[in-house]
């Protein structure tokens, strides 16, 4: 139903005349009643639409759900023209254009999935020199193509463009968590439309990402407008899967005990959304899964029964992001930990938009956090192009993600450690106990306590290295909305179709490295193998001119020793006793790396050590009784008659630890030839295998490996069910 326009939206006249023309409050609100059948503006709602009615640059950043598309929405209808809406994805622009043309309101947008005939009688309208539409939405990939600014060039000399509305703005940020390499082209934008306002809007930005924003677009003196990031209505928790017998019970229960309503819950693997949506089902819960490895027709019809509450869950990936507009979702559970504070406030924000109370539970579980610390360490995406961008971008990812352990981890308020991520200062108070942890304190102070000691268990038996090495549930396919995010946007490719970017991404390991089915451990061999031919590169020789600064000092030398010792202990524990003196053999590893680069300069020796330390984590009996080249405990009277007097190698060490197949394998140790040597200052590494070598090894190495933790795992089970 097409609605009669209002007296205030009729004026014509003069380009001046137009923008000087009157909005009240009260004109405004007679809008915001008649188009959408709000009695009142929210929040700041009613500032940021003054402002760009007074022709001034504004950025908005408003709560999710918090009402930002009004911002624009309100002055198409103001005034007759057109305001442009730059929209990150096609679903997004398709849901919003969808909600207004049932409102009878004017709006179009343009993207590659649409016929040529509708593309065609959207361009008429728009080189008529009387447009009937208020709202067109596009991508900034439209924008930055020559026909299209062309076009709009046009529409500007002719005084029709009243505004350019940049949603989800954040993304035009290199430190923001959704950045879209496309954004950038939007900084022509100010110099070549002067005096039309810009609107810049976000849910999620922190300080440096706001600033970043501002300056980005070449805003000019624009009203800043903030909101709290509060969601009052949020009730947040956290429920720690290490002590729960049954994480997918769990789940199901609490969906059941919240009667059946409308929830999505997030997780990071697509397998896992398969899996646990067809538990859900199985135990009488209406709901389906959505991921970008369903096909399209697949998902548009899951998000439809969805929004239409066929289904009450979905269990998705983070392809199910940006613009889900449904206002009753009750309950958002994270079966995993998101990778960061601003994801998390994204995703959860997305319960609870009509403002009713709702909730937010979170399944933390050590392992998760483990998972997700590789995945951020390792991640390589077009942000860092270069090694040093690299560390920065990987430490950056870090730092966030350390904010959501401590979400996790923590006793304290949840809400207020939201809020203080964002830069917040809040009292607790503020939180009125609507988060477990101000709710029932001493039951979150239990259950974490319930936690460590559950982990310090699982260490002493040494089953906490799990799981990123052998992890072979976790491949990149599983993970590749994870990899895109980093790369260009939430969700697959075919959603931001207009993407010129396409070419020049620079793909995430998961995409471009491997084959689609190549697994976890490929991707860490490959890290692997790049890490020690980046250090190759860097030989000792061609660093001999290294600066004093870079030299390693004892204090160093001796902290990297107490790892490599931690990290011997747990292989102990995670192996069948091995006879080596922890010491002894955590002096032999450290002279290794310092060996072979020391002279090299701290960081690599550093990475050195780290790389060592995760070898330790992998490693067989046999590899590491060779490498170390201990067979035996000894006394360090022993020791240091042996460090004297190099002795023969036993041949009974050598028949009972060297299998056949390490024999002229590329780790054998020199060191170990020549029996154990303490502090061995001629100590070299071995040779580094070839890439075919490495793999056939490791394959190897993997068999023993399994069957040497299956029957660590036998004794551990023993050893519970004795106690
Ligand atoms: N003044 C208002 N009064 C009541 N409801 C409103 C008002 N303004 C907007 N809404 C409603 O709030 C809901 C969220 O609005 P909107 O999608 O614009 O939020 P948003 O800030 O863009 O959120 P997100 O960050 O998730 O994109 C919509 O259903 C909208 O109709
Ligand atoms: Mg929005």
């Amino acid at each position: 139903m097409k609605k009669s326009p209002l007296p205030l939206q009729s004026a014509g006249g003069s380009d001046k005349k137009r923008r000087q023309q009157p909005h009240g409050k009260e004109a405004l609100v007679k809008l915001l009643r008649w188009h959408f059948g709000h009695a009142e503006f929210r929040g700041k709602q009613l500032e940021a639409i003054e402002a760009v009615l007074s022709g001034r640059d504004c950025f908005c950043l408003m709560p999710t759900g918090g009402g930002k598309s009004m911002c624009y929405q309100i002055p198409a209808m103001a005034r007759p023209g057109i305001v442009l809406v730059v929209c990150p994805l096609i679903a997004l622009m398709e849901n919003q254009v969808t909600a207004l043309k049932e409102k009878g309101i004017a709006a179009e947008y343009l993207s590659s999935t649409q016929t040529s005939h509708a593309k065609n009688k959207i361009h008429e309208d728009l080189d008529s020199g009387k447009p009937t539409l208020r709202l067109l939405y596009v991508t900034p990939e439209l924008i930055a193509t020559a026909g299209f600014m062309s076009k709009l060039t046009k529409i500007y000399s002719r005084g029709l463009l009243n505004l350019v509305a940049i949603d989800e703005a954040h993304c035009i940020s290199t430190w923001g968590h959704d950045f879209r390499p496309s954004y950038r082209k939007l900084s022509s934008l100010r110099n070549h439309f002067p005096g039309i306002p810009i609107l810049a809007l976000t849910a999620t930005a922190v300080p440096k990402v706001q600033n970043d924003v501002i300056e980005s677009l070449g805003l000019q003196r624009p009203l800043v407008l903030k909101s709290s990031f509060n969601r009052p209505n949020i009730y947040y928790e956290v429920r720690y899967k290490d002590i729960l017998n049954d994480v997918y019970a769990d789940l199901c229960n609490l969906l059941k005990t919240s009667g059946n309503v409308c929830g999505i819950i997030y997780c990071l693997e697509r397998s896992a959304c398969d899996d646990l949506s067809a538990y859900l089902s199985n135990n009488g819960i209406s709901c389906a899964a959505y991921h970008a490895g369903l096909n399209d027709k697949l998902r548009s019809s899951v998000l439809d029964d969805w929004i239409s509450s066929k289904t009450q869950v979905v269990v998705a990936t983070v392809a199910f992001g940006m613009g889900i507009d449904r206002k009753d979702v009750r309950i958002v559970c994270h079966y995993n930990i998101p990778k960061s504070m601003e994801s998390f406030y994204q995703e959860s924000g997305r319960a609870g938009r009509d403002q009713l109370p709702s909730r937010s539970v979170l399944y933390y579980g050590v392992d998760d956090r483990r998972k997700m610390e590789f995945i951020l360490r390792n991640a390589k995406s077009k942000k860092s192009q270069t090694s040093n961008s690299q560390d920065q971008l990987s430490k950056k990812s870090l730092d966030d993600f350390t904010q959501m352990v401590e979400y996790c981890e923590g006793s304290g308020c949840r809400r207020k450690k939201i809020l203080e991520s964002f830069g917040e200062q809040v009292p607790a108070s503020l939180c009125n106990e609507s988060c477990d942890a101000c709710k029932h304190p001493s039951l979150v102070a239990r259950n974490l306590e319930e936690v460590t000691n559950t982990y310090a268990t699982r260490q002493r038996y040494g089953f906490s290295h799990i799981m990123i090495s052998r992890s072979e549930n976790m491949n990149c396919q599983d993970l590749s909305e994870f990899w895109n995010r980093e790369d260009e946007a939430s969700c697959s490719e075919e959603d931001v179709s207009d993407s010129d970017d396409d070419n020049d991404v620079v793909r995430g390991l998961g995409r471009s490295k491997f084959q689609k089915k190549s697994g976890l451990n490929e991707r860490i061999d490959f890290l692997q193998r790049a890490e020690e031919n980046y250090y190759r590169s860097k030989a000792p020789d061609k660093q001999a001119n290294k600066s004093d600064k870079n030299a390693i000092a004892d204090a160093l030398r001796e902290s990297s020793k107490q790892r490599l010792c931690d990290a011997l202990k747990q292989a102990q524990q995670r192996l069948v006793p091995l006879g080596v003196e922890l010491k002894s053999a955590a002096s032999i590893l450290e002279n290794q790396c310092y060996e072979k680069y020391g002279k090299s300069g701290k960081s690599f020796y550093y990475s050195q050590v780290a790389s060592t330390v995760r070898w330790l984590s992998t490693a067989d009996s046999t590899e590491l009784t060779n490498r170390v080249g201990i067979s035996n405990p000894s006394t360090s009277a022993d020791k240091s008659k042996q460090a004297e007097q190099p002795s023969p190698s036993s041949p009974d060490r050598e028949q009972v630890n060297v299998k056949d197949e390490d024999r002229d394998t590329a780790i054998k140790p020199q060191a170990s030839e020549a029996g154990p040597v303490i502090e061995s200052s001629s100590a070299q590494l071995p040779p580094i295998p070839s890439f075919s070598d490495f793999m056939n090894r490791r394959r190897g190495r993997e068999k023993s490996n399994d069957k040497t933790q299956r029957i660590a795992m036998k004794n551990f089970e023993k050893k519970t069910r004795l106690k």
